[in-house]
């Protein structure tokens, strides 16, 4: 490493700390979670924590300071709020004078699972569970400083003031990409942590011709890779884990010239409504060291799943260790199938259909889906919602972009690409219900294993999208949406409705 270039790293090392405890054990950092009052033993030797106001990510609350190509390679929309490097500065010298006199906690691993597009990441945090979190879902080998390091610093403690900073609360995330720093204050909840070193990836890997994916990946028995695509609670992490697979994970990946890698070494699962019964693979991964976030726990101190009372986004965060069907690797060959997971709240929207490369493009461009309830603060139910790349608030640079990426990588590998709605059936939100689990899970097992590619395809008369006829233990009335509709006439005023939304949202990114 060049000395101009340690300089600037060293500047990042907080000063007049009390102490620094570098990458303690799960139990250590358990240890002194509990000694401080951030959470409880569960029955099963989990931690259990409460993370206050902030139980979801705050979208009004994120920040990015640009550098000079950022500026017009990033999509400045309402979800990437632009901050003056002036104001940076002041926000950073504060929170590192937040931190004199602390005891800090630092994790020192790395993110992305390819040595050749790796970045290390040292997280210093004031919580000893956000450090916990950080050693599940990062990587943990540690390797030397160099250009390609993240420096996060986790504050929950540390307000920012909204006047004097220019910030919309007294919480901010700011990911400073000239720097390579990001800042954490006001919100507990550990989803900022992952989300916002994805977003810097998401940032650098594409002038590297690496697509960053939101997305889960599994691998069958003949080195066959899925990949699904989908915005929070749509489906990734449940589909991905499927025991005729191995995991190789699920929620972050990238695509390169030698196949697809996983960004992250752990998993942070919905847990709301978990059970053994409907999901053994994810539940049984929650065991001794594991995190749980805004779980309730019975008098016993066992987790009550079922209870929401905190917020519907309960969390359980352990590493890909843990994980019965984990493949043994993090990454895996060029994928066979895609899949895009929408959650359709009108309703209108087929369970399957069947793309050409062309139509992908343009659905990751528009990625209509549904936000559900939770992960974002303010979301209550389902809502409609067009986020571009299946993640549009972690996507920094324009949209066309990753979906040209994507275009020309499905068009090289060949790879067979399909739209699953995990969302609404038979009428909207309200009216209709969610398609179950177990009907899912059947579509996508021919997908994977082709058979779908038998049917006799059609094509829809509202959007457009190839659906097929009959595929074998669907039943026939819902693979054609009109069908299961009492109304007819509302469910073609609906789809059109919404076809043409789509139809300008791709547009919108084209130009
Ligand atoms: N048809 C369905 N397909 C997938 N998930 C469903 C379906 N119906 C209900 N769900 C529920 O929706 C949630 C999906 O969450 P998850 O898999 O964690 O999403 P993601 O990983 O994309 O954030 C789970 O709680 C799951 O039980
Ligand atoms: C953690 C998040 O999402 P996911 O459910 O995709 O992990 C998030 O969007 O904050």
């Amino acid at each position: 490493m060049r000395g101009d270039e340690l300089k600037t790293m060293s500047n990042f090392i907080p000063k007049n700390v009390r102490s620094i405890k570098k990458n303690l054990s799960v139990p250590e950092l358990i240890e002194i979670a509990i000694k401080n009052g951030e959470g409880v033993l569960t029955s099963k030797g989990s931690l259990c924590v409460r993370t206050g106001k902030f139980t979801g990510r705050s979208p009004n609350d994120r920040f990015i300071v640009y550098d000079d190509i950022s500026k017009d390679t990033v999509d400045w929309g309402k979800i990437n709020l632009p901050l003056p490097e002036e104001n940076y500065k002041i926000i950073k010298s504060k929170a590192l004078a937040y931190m004199q006199n602390k005891d800090i906690l630092e994790f020192s691993g790395c993110v992305g699972s390819d040595p050749d597009y790796q970045f290390n990441v040292r997280v210093f945090c004031e919580y000893a569970f956000s450090a916990l979190f950080s050693k599940f879902l990062f990587i943990n080998s540690e390797n030397k400083i160099t250009k390609n390091s993240f420096t996060m610093f986790v504050l929950p403690g540390f307000s920012v003031d909204p006047e004097t900073d220019k910030t919309n609360s007294d919480a901010a995330i700011i990911l400073n990409l000239k720097e390579k720093t990001i800042i954490i204050s006001g919100s507990m909840y550990c989803g900022e942590i992952k989300k916002a070193i994805f977003t810097c990836m998401n940032y650098f890997l594409p002038e590297k011709e690496v697509l960053p994916m939101h997305c889960s990946a599994n691998i069958g028995k003949n080195n066959d890779v899925a990949l699904f695509f989908g915005l929070s609670g749509t489906g990734k992490t449940t589909l991905s884990n499927d025991p005729e697979r191995r995991l190789i994970g699920d929620d972050e990946h990238g695509w390169s010239e030698n196949g697809i890698f996983n960004f992250e070494g752990g998993c942070y699962a919905k847990c709301i409504n978990l059970s053994r019964e409907n999901e053994p693979i994810i539940y049984n991964s929650i065991k001794f060291g594991s995190l749980l976030e805004n779980v309730i726990l019975t008098k016993d101190r066992t987790p009550d799943y079922t209870d929401s009372s905190i917020t519907e986004n309960t969390r359980a965060a352990y590493p890909m260790k843990a994980v019965s069907i984990a493949h043994d690797k993090l990454y895996g060959p060029h994928p066979k199938c895609i899949v895009f997971l929408t959650a359709d709240a009108f309703g209108v929207m087929p369970p399957v259909a069947k793309l050409s490369p062309q139509d992908a493009r343009d659905y990751f461009l528009c990625g209509y889906t549904s936000k559900l309830a939770g992960t974002e603060r303010g979301i209550i139910e389902p809502q409609a919602t067009f986020s571009y790349c299946f993640g549009a608030p972690f996507m920094p640079r324009k949209p066309i972009e990753y979906a040209s990426l994507l275009e020309r990588k499905i068009k090289e590998q060949n790879v067979r690409i399909y739209l699953l709605n995990t969302g609404w059936i038979g009428g909207s939100f309200g009216i209709g219900k969610r398609i179950d689990i177990k009907t899912t899970r059947r579509i996508v097992k021919h997908i994977i294993e082709g058979t779908i590619e038998n049917s006799k395809f059609i094509k829809d008369k509202y959007f457009g999208l190839t659906i097929p006829e009959y595929l074998e233990g669907i039943p026939a009335e819902i693979l054609n949406p009109i069908n299961s509709w009492e109304n007819k006439d509302e469910y073609a005023k609906k789809a059109l409705e919404l076809a043409k939304k789509i139809e300008s949202q791709i547009k919108k990114h084209k130009e």
